[in-house]
Formats: C-alpha cells, sequence, structure tokens
C-alpha cells in the first residue's frame, strides 16, 4: 500500500513549524516531509520526529539563496565548492533524522551558459553527492519541475530525470516524480509511472491546477493511488499542497491509507 507523508512545508500553514510535526502525528501520518531543515536545530527536530513516532521521508539540501531567486546549486558551474559544502550540511542532517532520501535541486537555467557545461556539471555534482550519501543509505532524488511555477528550472521533463540516473548509473540515484509537475508538463501519467518505475525513488501529489489536496482537479488520484498500490509501489507519496482549508478538515481523502509506513525507509 503506498504510504503517505505529511508535507511540513506546505500543510499545517496555520502551525509553527515544529508544531507541525505533532498535529501530523495526530492525524495519523506516519511519515513527514519537508523542504529546508536548516533553520533548527537537528536535535529539536529528532525530538519532535521521536516524540510523535514519525519517520522523515524526504528533505532537500540547502538550495542556495533562495530568498534571491536561487533553485539550487547542483547544475551551476563554478559553484562546486558551495555544493559540496551543502551536501555536507544535509547529511549531517540525515544523520541525526534518519531519512532516506534527500532531493538536491539543480538550479535555472544560465543561457550565458552552454546547456552541455551546466548539464556536464550537473551530472558530476549528483555523482558526488551520491557517493557521499552511499554510506548513510541514502538515496539522492531529483525533481522535474514545471516551468509555470519554477519559470527557467534546469530540468523540467521525467525522462531528462531518468536520463541523468541512467547517466551516473549508481543505485542510489532516483526520480522524484512529483505528481503536479508532472501533470502540468506531461500528463500520461500512469504510462509514465509504468515506464519509470524502477528509476522512481520518492513521489508527491497535488491536484492540478490548484495544487490542493489530491482529491479535484484534473486527475484521478484514487485511481492513480490504486495503480500504485497494484504494481507494488512501497516508497512514500508526499502530500505536497496547500490545503484548501485547514490540512486536518482536508484529510478525508486520505482515510483509506492513513497509518502505512514505506517500505523503503
Ligand atoms: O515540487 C516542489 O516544489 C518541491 O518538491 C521542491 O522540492 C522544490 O520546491
Ligand atoms: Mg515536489
Amino acid at each position: 500500500m503506498p504510504a503517505f507523508a505529511a508535507n511540513l512545508t506546505m500543510n499545517y500553514p496555520e502551525l509553527e513549524f515544529l508544531e507541525r510535526f505533532d498535529a501530523a502525528a495526530r492525524d495519523g501520518f506516519k511519515g513527514v516531509e519537508f523542504l529546508f531543515p536548516y533553520a533548527f536545530d537537528r536535535q529539536d527536530l529528532k525530538t519532535r520526529v521521536r516524540g510523535n513516532d514519525l519517520h522523515v521521508a524526504l528533505f532537500n539540501a540547502p538550495p542556495g539563496n533562495w530568498d534571491q531567486g536561487e533553485r539550487g546549486l547542483a547544475a551551476l558551474p563554478g559553484r562546486e565548492e558551495e555544493f559540496e559544502r551543502t551536501i555536507g550540511l544535509a547529511l549531517e542532517y540525515s544523520q541525526v533524522l534518519g531519512n532516506s532520501r534527500l532531493h538536491v535541486m539543480a538550479g535555472l537555467r544560465d543561457h550565458d551558459i552552454p546547456y552541455e557545461r551546466q548539464m556536464e556539471t550537473y551530472l558530476r555534482n549528483i555523482e558526488y553527492a551520491a557517493s557521499q550519501a552511499k554510506s548513510l543509505g541514502l538515496t539522492i532524488v531529483l525533481e522535474a519541475i514545471n516551468t509555470r511555477n519554477m519559470p527557467g528550472y534546469f530540468v523540467n521533463y521525467q525522462e531528462e530525470t531518468k536520463a541523468v540516473c541512467d547517466l551516473i548509473g549508481v543505485d542510489n540515484v532516483k526520480i522524484q516524480f512529483d505528481l503536479y509537475h508532472a501533470q502540468i508538463m506531461q500528463g500520461d501519467l500512469v504510462v509514465r509511472l509504468e515506464t519509470l518505475f524502477e528509476s522512481i525513488g520518492h513521489i508527491q501529489a497535488a491536484s492540478v491546477p490548484d495544487r490542493h489536496e489530491p482529491d479535484a482537479g484534473e486527475v484521478n488520484y484514487p485511481y492513480l493511488f490504486k495503480w500504485l498500490d497494484r504494481v507494488g509501489y512501497r516508497g512514500w507519496i508526499g502530500c505536497e499542497y496547500n490545503p484548501r482549508s485547514t490540512t486536518s478538515e482536508g484529510l478525508g481523502w486520505l482515510s483509506p491509507w492513513l497509518g502505512v509506513i514505506a517500505k523503503t525507509l
């Protein structure tokens, strides 16, 4: 059965970040994910995780200067040393929080630089991150992001992340298949999931086009979740959506699936 993780960056926005762990557990979640934990002490985070009997499914490596528009460093030539430091910091958090997936963001396409040079940098950096992550049993995941929410992001299509996984060719680099981005850019979700299945390390869900609970909009999520169950997806599905009202009130769609823990911890 698919296991759902609350996304504590988007869910429970009415609460302070640390309180969101308690709220997710009260609502029956067994897993949580979030973007950037680095403003918080890792031991404080661990206390919330342990105290609520939660698993951390995933978080992101530091993305560079987010407030100034940076969206990752992995595909940015000249930023390699900084990139390596961000991986070092992320792994220090992983050691304490025990997540099995780390999302490493590529960054934006720089049209002053040949695409091939950015791609070479991306490949080298992801290879570096994977080699550092290996001894922790940690998988690096790569996400294609839609051009409407994040104009200029370096990777927009699921097959691009698959190509990077194949070129690097190690078993701890996989696809973060965000169904919301995939529907906006490409559609044909079941065929795409089926084709890429072996390379998928994490999934995220939200309604399209509004990025709310996955119970409305143009994607038939009940069908997709049952399909993922049937084909044996045993990883986490992150609830990466902005709730329509409160997160707790909007969880009716989740009742058949609550309480499940992913096998790929
Ligand atoms: O889909 C997203 O926006 C996130 O999964 C992410 O990591 C980048 O913002
Ligand atoms: Mg996502």
